[in-house]
């Protein structure tokens, strides 16, 4: 009996092979990214300070050095996937290895280097729960995080230092970035406000920076008790362990980052309405500010546009990892309603994340 594949001519029976098998390999791409930063590859580029030999960089790499030929087909990979580029050195004619923007992005002690949370979302407490996925849609554990850890992610998160570490380090080191952007680009949003309670705000990267750009602005970060205990407090930034669902702390404002993407509708609600109470009205200046992903859900059959594939990303580490979701405009919109809030204005400033004021 004739197989539905034997429908196809060769050519599309090849190209649709390949095409599985980069699905099936995908996560190689992940782990050699992984492997270049555990062994310091774009810092040691880096310091190099221009195009450095193959085997310069085997002297430089705490390596076996009897596994050397395989750093060659590590950085092979790695040139095909744009971390680094193959040059020839002007005075020797030799190749060299250099950076892309995309492995500038990964330099340890660069400010903006996302190489913490690079090595966050490929730890293996973050990247077990894949392998439970399908059985999770078969009984009725709340998340595939649970399937494999048995506790939910913030539970593990304040159980395991490691993990606290790891995590917080991630998200201070996103939260650089686009910090950074807000206080450039979106000004007006703060201008004017004199307290921000950062929900969410984990070891308060983003407060610091806003209130460092606004000096005038007190922010409070709220966050979980083994999040925020210890950590220094200065003039205007101070921290509060408690949580969320209970009560939020009065301000002029409430800023969220990355906060009701890991939550289900019913408990954003929640989080929400806790919002509207810490805040004053619209005519007296009260707003939530939030910055998350809304999903374009009219290009989502378009794979090649990179950042829908991003946001698909995320909003299938959302339902892996916490009871999240991303969301498009539309479920955005009945959230807010739904939380008792009369208006919202999105502003696209933000790369694959939106800027959402929500109005009382
Ligand atoms: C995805 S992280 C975002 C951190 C930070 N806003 C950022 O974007 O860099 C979510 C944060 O929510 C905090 N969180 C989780 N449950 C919470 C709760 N019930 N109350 C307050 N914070 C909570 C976590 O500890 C974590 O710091």
């Amino acid at each position: 009996m004739a197989l539905p594949s034997g429908e196809l001519s060769s050519h599309e029976l090849l190209d649709a092979q390949a095409h599985v098998w980069n699905h099936i390999f995908n996560f190689i791409n992940s782990m050699s990214l992984k492997c270049a930063l555990q062994l310091s590859i774009p810092d040691i580029i880096h310091k190099h300070g221009r195009p450095i030999t193959f085997s310069q960089l085997i002297d430089t790499l705490s390596i076996n050095k009897l596994k050397s030929p395989s750093i060659y087909r590590l950085m092979r990979i790695l040139i095909h996937s744009k971390f680094f580029i193959k040059v020839k050195i002007a005075e020797t004619g030799e190749n060299g290895y250099w950076l892309t923007p995309a492995s500038r992005l990964l330099l340890r002690n660069d400010p903006l280097s996302v190489a913490p949370f690079a090595l966050a979302m490929l730890d293996p407490v973050l990247v077990d729960p894949w392998h439970d996925v399908s059985e999770w849609f078969q009984n009725d554990i709340p998340t595939p995080f649970v399937n494999t850890h048995r506790r939910a992610f913030w539970e593990l998160a304040g159980d395991e230092p490691r993990m606290n570490q790891f995590f917080n380090e991630g998200m201070a080191s996103d939260a650089r970035l686009v910090s950074g952007v807000l206080v450039r680009d979106c000004k007006e949003v703060f201008e004017g406000l004199k307290s921000m309670v950062d929900v969410g705000g984990g070891t308060g990267t983003v407060s610091k920076v806003i209130g460092d750009a606004f000096p005038g602005l007190k922010c409070v970060v709220l966050d979980l008790p083994h999040v925020v205990d210890g950590l220094e407090w200065s003039e205007n930034l101070t921290f509060v362990g408690g949580d969320m669902f209970e009560s939020i702390p009065s301000a002029d404002s409430v800023f969220m980052k990355w906060i009701l993407h890991d939550w289900s509708d019913e408990e954003c609600v929640k989080i929400l309405k806790n919002c509207k109470e810490a805040i004053p009205n619209k005519e007296n200046g009260g707003k939530v500010i939030i910055v998350d992903i809304i999903v374009n859900d009219e290009k989502e059959e378009d794979q090649e546009n990179e950042i829908v594939e991003t946001q698909l990303f995320y909003d299938m580490l959302m339902m892996t990892l916490v009871t999240g979701r991303e969301r498009t405009e539309k479920e955005w919109a009945k959230l807010i309603s739904d939380s008792g809030f009369t208006s919202y204005k999105i502003t696209h400033v933000l790369g694959v994340r939106s800027l959402i004021q929500v109005f009382p």
